[in-house]
């Protein structure tokens, strides 16, 4: 036998690789096509052009010859005649044993391709059969009409491949219904449960549901009749519930053993309880039981009953059940989850009235604070970086917002007066009454940047008034605590809120009072400049996150200096906005020393409050929040100015020079820190000695 030689071998290969595949995804419309295609992929692979497909003719036996013409159609020919025999003929027959052909190659044939075309044969054979099968019931289906040479598949094979595209479709239709009708749990179970039915052809079909704290399963769909439109069986004033324990009946069993049960004769079973069937006058006969699972644990119980025909439940419909009442799980848990989020968005929304409600200011304040009158020595002070805001009264804050507020855009923006009267009052209720962040913090912030502001002629008038929105606004309702302290508690905050946790929660809450009935000041602007007024605030706020500082200090310092620092550059513009925002959350650090001392006063009994808290949960403290080392603040505040503010000062005042004034004072206090420092250390050495003059050291 003449081996083929490599380069035949090869050029074989070529020939089956240019061999396009989806040849057979047309192909399957017509069985003597793919026969075809079959033949002359077999006569590639084996390297014999002339082949001859031989099929049974359509009114005679006689065989006839299956041509592709140039075109692609393919067409029946009488067979030809040959001067010499075929070399090798290879029946076509399908797995039902079905002759559908023979294939003539004239040729030389080796020994394995003999062995390579007969294996290959049965594949090709197999896959005409169940080609034809999908085929068929494509059609069944309202699809294109199979050509009439089609096979018909056995009755069985029918039934089955129509059984499961049903539940295929169902089963879709599930899942598709899971999203649509979502709300509609009812609805989604009445569905389920007609389906069921329709899929096992049951008289009737019930869903029990797990009630895991009195062990009992209840129903609030029962006897679903399974007539197409379902009727549930609802009671005009409300939704029927049929309760019973486990220890009860199939269902009961079920929902105790998680085993699902298929009985002929429910009367001969001991499990059975006929007492329902007393109840309802209806005799039940053969019933299919199965599990409903959620994560290994059975919610409830679905039950099949009275077999349409009499018989009992095949060993198909349980299969057809199981994999059933595995989606139905899935549509229940779904539907269950989604109650539960609807409930606690509901709960969410009455937190939220209720919270608005006591959240916002009241008229008597609004009344109160449009009587007060700004005093004019005030106003002059505030023009400066020094201005001491502990010294302003409950109203004096408010009312020196709103005039800082008037007096940076009343020729800028429309506004409401009243609004900006409410919103001011508002932001004051919803700082907390800690000692640091609290609104005389949030106020001085505010402070700081209408300084800025004022001496500037920097920022356009939407980012001024984010600035100004964002820096009285920057720790609403802080609690006291760092963000540290709330993700080591895993507060819901931390929760919420993966980085910069209270700092968004801080913008959340400027949002909520922007969006209070009456102090939305920011109304006249477009929707646009609304847009973009607010992504400067949420900007300016996350800024004040001192862990954000030292990427952008880093930033904005390269820019500088490699010189290219440039106002009109977008990316330089936010970057210094975002420190200038850390440099007015550090104001208390560049005030005169009198109010450097009484602000860092509250700082430290805050951090010293959250130490407490820290230790309450068997956590040690940091230094700096720890009581029983307040002797160390001295040494830590040098640390602080040093390695933080002075950073942030010198940086903002080379871009922004009218702030030079911070990094000077900062000094100052930085000098008297470092006295009090060498001071504390002078008293410790002293302290030393004498202990040692006792103790005769
Ligand atoms: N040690 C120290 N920390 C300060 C001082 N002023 C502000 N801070 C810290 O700087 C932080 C800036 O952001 P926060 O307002 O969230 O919290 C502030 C305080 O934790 C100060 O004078 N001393």
């Amino acid at each position: 036998m003449v081996e083929p030689t490599a380069n035949q071998l090869q050029k074989n290969i070529d020939d089956t690789n240019d061999y396009p595949r989806e040849n057979f995804l047309e192909a399957y419309k017509n069985r003597n096509r793919i026969l075809f295609e079959v033949a002359s992929a077999c006569s590639k692979l084996v390297g014999i052009e002339k082949f001859e497909l031989l099929v049974p003719g359509r009114e005679t036996e006689e065989q006839v010859s299956v041509i592709k013409e140039e075109s692609g159609v393919i067409k029946l020919r009488k067979a030809r005649k040959h001067r010499r025999e075929p070399n090798l003929v290879i029946p076509l027959i399908d797995p039902t044993s079905k002759r559908l052909g023979e294939l003539h190659f004239y040729g030389v044939v080796n020994d394995r391709d003999r062995v390579f075309l007969n294996f290959f044969e049965r594949w090709a054979t197999a896959c005409v059969y169940f080609s034809q099968l999908y085929r068929r019931h494509e059609n069944a289906n309202g699809h294109t009409v199979a050509p009439p040479t089609t096979p018909s598949p056995s009755p069985e094979d029918s039934e089955f491949i129509a059984r499961q595209r049903r539940l295929n479709a169902f089963l879709l239709e599930v899942v598709r219904s899971l999203f649509h009708d979502i709300e509609k749990t009812q609805l989604l179970i009445t569905k389920v449960l007609s389906f069921a039915q329709k899929l096992v052809d049951a008289d009737r079909a019930s869903l029990f549901f797990l009630d895991m704290r009195t062990n009992e399963l209840y129903s609030r769909i029962f006897d679903n009749q399974g007539d197409d439109d379902p009727k549930v069986a609802i009671v005009e004033d409300g939704i029927k519930e049929i309760r019973f324990p486990t220890s009860r009946g199939i269902a009961g069993y079920v929902a105790r053993t998680g085993e699902g049960v298929n009985i002929a004769n429910a009367y001969e079973d001991a499990r059975f309880n006929p007492e329902v069937d007393s109840q309802t006058g209806y005799h039940t006969t053969s019933v299919l039981c199965m599990p409903i699972f959620i994560r290994k644990t059975v919610m409830g119980v679905m039950q099949m009953v009275n077999k349409r025909n009499g018989g009992r439940f095949t060993a198909v419909d349980e299969e057809a059940f199981e994999t059933f009442a595995v989606y139905c799980g899935l549509a229940l848990h779904h539907a269950k989850l989604y109650d539960k989020i609807r409930r606690s968005e509901i709960k969410h929304r009455i937190a939220m009235e209720v919270l608005s409600y006591h959240g916002v200011c009241n008229q008597d304040e609004v009344n109160k604070l449009k009587k007060a009158v700004p005093q004019t020595e005030s106003l002059r002070l505030m023009e400066n970086f020094d201005f001491n805001g502990h010294a302003l009264d409950h109203v004096e804050k408010p009312l020196y917002a709103v005039y800082m507020f008037d007096t940076l855009f009343r020729d800028k923006f429309k506004y409401a007066r009243d609004d900006l009267i409410r919103f001011v009052l508002t932001v004051r209720k919803n700082y907390r009454v800690v000692p640091y962040h609290n609104w005389t913090h949030g106020w001085t912030v505010a402070h700081a940047i209408f300084v800025v502001l004022r001496k500037t002629n920097i920022f356009t008038p939407l980012e001024s008034l984010a600035l100004y929105v964002s820096c009285i606004c920057h720790d609403l309702d802080h609690r006291g605590k760092n963000n540290a302290y709330m993700k080591t508690m895993s507060t819901p905050l931390a929760m919420i809120y993966s980085t910069s946790v209270m700092e968004h929660h801080h913008f959340n809450q400027t949002v909520t009072i922007l969006q209070q009935e009456g102090h939305n000041i920011l109304q006249s602007l477009s929707k646009e400049e609304y847009q973009e007024c607010l992504g400067l605030i949420k900007h300016c706020i996350l800024a004040t996150d001192l862990a954000l500082f030292f990427q952008n200090k880093a930033q904005l310092g390269s820019i500088l200096k490699e010189g290219h620092f440039d106002w009109n550059e977008e990316q330089h513009r936010s970057l210094s906005k975002a420190v200038l925002m850390t440099t007015c959350d550090l104001i208390a650090t560049a005030k005169p020393w009198p109010v450097q001392i009484e602000t860092v006063s509250v700082i430290f009994q805050e951090f010293y409050d959250q130490g407490d808290a820290e230790r309450k949960n068997g956590r040690t403290p940091m230094a700096m929040m720890d009581r029983d080392k307040a002797n160390e603040l001295p040494d830590l505040q040098v640390g602080f100015i040093q390695g933080i503010c002075l950073q942030c000062f010198e940086l903002i005042a080379k871009i922004i020079p009218e702030t030079q004034i911070l990094v000077d004072r900062s000094y100052q206090n930085l000098n008297r820190w470092k006295e009090m420092s060498e001071e504390n250390k002078r008293k410790k050495e002293q302290e030393a000695i004498a202990d040692g003059t006792e103790n005769g050291v």
